[in-house]
């Protein structure tokens, strides 16, 4: 672009890491997670959440099964303190749920920070502060060392407090805007962290690695968590966060690659809320793991429910094309994506070993509470298969395969000239338009057919030429002696090329439907459709609906 001066933009430096070993290694187990909505996620939104959006999505956290929840930066403001003293004095907090409060490095904030946390049996106090070059420079104006005291100083002020809470306290730090700091400078501050807090067995360290803003691809980030795995002192006993934004798009891949190279935790929020492009999408990383056979630990088996409450909480539309939960995501309009799925929820159907292996469907859209009903839906990209499936599905029509290009080329000429979607109704009504209201030359009227053996004996009755007829014929099936019958007055030769029948209802109220195939020397084979609460009628009803489509001028 040659509006931007060269220079203004440059690579991002490379790690460093010789025998990387991440890319060997495969997420074989769930992280330990802990959701950022009710702080990172709050601290992003326009309006940010009152008490009574809070305790609701706290109570949704719960639902799905965090046991570390961020909860807010209760000594930043009114709301944020009041919010953690209701959860602690409502006894909101279940016992296996540890609470966590953010909180920088300066005395008065971590005083009040204790104070809301007065009666909390577990808190992880989550200090911060940044460590890039950037923010030392411009924002702090701090040397390396500087830096470090003052983390160090938030260290001793948490330690201080600690001793008077009644309760269990665990630390976290961030040297925040990790991916802005080099490496060395935060193995080193965190290390020194980790010291002063006098890490040990029973008293292990978060070390969380904000990649505060995305800036590099992936496989960097995953460089720099393997580096620090390999720095940081006593590493047994830290643990290892992630914490994700989506600056360049690809949290989720930096967080699984993350994982690849050995961090512990991961913090995010649900569908993506978070600072500017977001927090990486805790909801896609779970369901990334469920298809891969790895459970989560935490359940998304009603995504629906989990939208419609982030939603309203954070008054943030989700894309209908977010993974796994937007409105579209398990929808294909189009035609061969349609047949593929089409077939295989069919062999799904019957498959012995119970793998998903339907194509184009990722994950089983029954398990995070979605149905199959909007997976087709119908526009001019679609097929003849996706419009037998909607008729199928929708109105029980099991319309023969050899009947699909028939009906889909027909319905595709409305798809064409309107240029829009057409409802499920829509494709009903032209269906029954086509086959069940033709422009009639011939009417149907009544028929009664015996069966004796194997010879039917079929009498009917139906309007030609203005008139009323009444024929009789002998065959060896119902539209065997109909035709005969039929043809003794009817001036159209024709032959039949097929016939299926299914019925459709429960017992008491079952209809038989009939497709007919018909095909007369001139023109190609067409079909006829016929319903009724007897077999024979149905079949005699749609030969007419072929013969009227066959020959009508
Ligand atoms: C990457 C993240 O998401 S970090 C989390 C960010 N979240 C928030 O900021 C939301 C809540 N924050 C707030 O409500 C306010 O910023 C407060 C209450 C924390 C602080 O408020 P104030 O002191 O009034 O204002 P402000 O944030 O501008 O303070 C900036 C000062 O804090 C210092 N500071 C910033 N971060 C830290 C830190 N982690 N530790 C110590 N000091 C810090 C700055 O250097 C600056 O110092 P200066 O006044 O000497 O220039
Ligand atoms: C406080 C830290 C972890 C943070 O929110 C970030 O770096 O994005």
């Amino acid at each position: 672009m040659n509006h931007i001066k060269a220079g203004k933009y440059r690579p991002y430096p490379k790690i460093d890491l010789p025998n990387r070993e991440w890319p060997d290694n495969t997420i074989t187990k769930a992280p330990r997670w802990c959701s950022v909505d009710l702080r990172d996620g709050n601290q992003a939104l326009i309006n940010p959440m009152d008490m009574t959006k809070k305790l609701e999505l706290f109570a949704l956290l719960l639902k799905l099964g965090f046991k570390e929840i961020e909860v807010g930066f209760p000594s930043a403001s009114k709301v944020e303190f009041d919010f953690l003293r209701r959860l602690v004095d409502d006894k909101l907090i279940p016992d296996d749920v540890t609470i966590q409060v953010l909180v920088q490095a300066r005395e008065h904030l971590i005083a009040k920070t204790f104070e809301a946390l007065k009666g909390v049996k577990k808190a992880t106090v989550h200090l911060y502060n940044s460590t890039s070059s950037a923010q030392r420079k411009i924002v702090f104006g701090k040397s390396k060392e500087e830096i470090i005291a003052l983390a160090i100083e938030g260290v001793d002020l948490v330690k201080k407090y600690e001793k008077e809470h009644d309760g269990e306290i665990f630390l976290e730090y961030s040297p925040e805007s990790f991916t802005g700091t080099e490496l060395e400078f935060a193995a080193a501050i965190s290390n020194a962290v980790t010291a002063r807090w006098g890490i040990a067995d029973n008293r292990k360290v978060i070390i969380n690695l904000p990649a505060t803003v995305e800036m590099s691809t992936p496989n960097v980030y995953a460089d720099q968590i393997e580096w620090m795995s390999k720095h940081l002192d006593n590493r047994k006993n830290v643990i290892i966060s992630t914490h994700t934004h989506n600056d360049r798009g690809t949290s989720i891949a930096a967080t699984e690659l993350a994982l690849l190279a050995g961090a512990d935790r991961v913090e995010g929020t649900l569908l993506s809320n978070g600072e500017r492009t977001g927090n990486v999408d805790i909801i896609t990383l779970a369901l990334n793991m469920l298809t891969q056979g790895i459970d989560p630990k935490l359940n998304f088996s009603n995504v629906d429910e989990v939208l419609e409450v982030v939603e309203r909480c954070t008054e943030m539309p989700t894309h209908p094309r977010h993974p796994y939960v937007g409105d579209l995501v398990y929808t294909a309009f189009s035609g061969s994506h349609q047949d593929a799925i089409n077939k295989g929820l069919a062999y799904q159907k019957n498959s012995q070993n119970g793998f998903w292996e339907v194509p184009y469907l990722p994950i089983d859209p029954k398990d995070v509470g979605r149905s199959y009903e909007s997976i087709i839906r119908i526009n001019s990209q679609s097929g003849k298969g996706g419009v037998a499936y909607i008729l199928e599905k929708n109105f029980g029509y099991q319309l023969p395969k050899a009947m699909h290009p028939e009906i889909g080329k027909i319905v595709q000429a409305v798809t064409d000239e309107e240029g829009r979607e057409l409802e499920p109704d829509e494709i009903l009504d032209i269906f029954n338009k086509t086959y069940f209201e033709p422009d009639e030359h011939i009417s149907f009227v009544d028929v009664t057919v015996e069966s004796l053996k194997k010879v039917s004996t079929c009498t009917i009755v139906y309007n030609y030429r203005g008139k009323e007829i009444v024929a009789s014929a002998q065959g060896n099936g119902p539209i065997d002696a109909c035709k005969n019958a039929l043809m003794k007055d009817y001036e159209n030769e024709f032959t039949i090329n097929s016939y299926s029948e299914h019925s459709c209802g429960d017992k008491s109220s079952a209809k038989a439907i009939a497709y007919i195939e018909v095909q007369s020397k001139e023109t190609l084979s067409c079909f006829g459709v016929g319903i009724d609460d007897d077999i024979a009628t149905a079949s005699i009803k749609a030969m007419f609906s072929a013969l009227n489509r066959a020959f009508s001028n």
